[in-house]
């Protein structure tokens, strides 16, 4: 059986790395729609109008996803996120990716509340801010980016924020998503809670 399956959650919660091991084992695609909203951030620090910039993205703006991964981009992703025209330019793709024969797997903020609110399962994954944070200052330690701790827990919670509060689309858990609290979880446990989850909504799986 092929299901859609949409995870959101905060930033650096393990929602990405559930995802990606989910699509995995499944079979399925996978789209991190994040990058989506980190490419038009990027092109307007390179100086694009925002809406422009989302509606002229393509497949090549998402390709270097680790120069999407560096800090000022997340930054002004999380801006650009804010802006209804920009979000509304991008559903399109996304709702026509999940809707892919052979199962899809989306993880981002509002993919159980707007994108799929028809998902099959749909989960929420978080974590502490500590443990968020922490994990996202080794990440970009490893991929080279000179941050410091407090530095990184400042920004994801501006960013928290930011996406919380937002009009359109705003972080939440769809009323139906099941909550997966990773704090404590090493990755192999949340993928395997995370299935276990996949398993308690949809038994076909098998
Ligand atoms: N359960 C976990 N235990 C330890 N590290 C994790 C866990 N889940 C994710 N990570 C690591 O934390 C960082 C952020 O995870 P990621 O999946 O990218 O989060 P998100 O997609 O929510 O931003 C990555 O470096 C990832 O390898
Ligand atoms: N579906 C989505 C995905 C990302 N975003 C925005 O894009 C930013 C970057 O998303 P991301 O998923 O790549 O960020 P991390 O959780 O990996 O830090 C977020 O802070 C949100 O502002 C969104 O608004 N909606």
């Amino acid at each position: 059986m092929s299901l859609t399956i949409a995870i959101d959650g905060p930033a650096a919660s393990g929602k990405g790395t559930v995802a990606r091991a989910l699509a995995q084992r499944l079979g399925y695609a996978h789209l991190d729609t994040g990058l989506l909203y980190r490419a038009v951030g990027r092109k307007t620090l390179e100086g694009m109008a925002p809406l422009e910039a989302a509606q002229s993205l393509s497949a090549s703006d998402v390709a270097d996803a680790d120069a999407l991964r560096a800090p000022d981009v997340a930054r002004a992703a999380s801006r650009v996120a804010a802006m209804p025209e920009v979000r509304a330019a991008l559903i399109g793709f996304q709702r026509a990716f999940a809707q892919r024969m052979g199962g899809a797997v989306l993880d981002g903020r509002d993919i159980g509340t707007v994108i799929c609110p028809d998902a099959d399962v749909k989960l929420f994954v978080t974590a502490t801010d500590a443990v968020r944070a922490a994990r996202r200052h080794k990440e970009l330690l490893g991929k080279g980016h000179d941050v410091t701790l407090d530095e990184v827990t400042a920004d994801l919670a501006e960013r928290d924020r930011r996406d919380a509060a937002r009009a359109t689309a705003p972080l939440v858990p769809a009323k139906d998503a099941v909550l997966i609290d990773t704090s404590a979880m090493s990755i192999e446990t949340a993928v395997r809670t995370a299935l276990d989850a996949i398993r308690a909504v949809q038994p076909e799986l098998g």
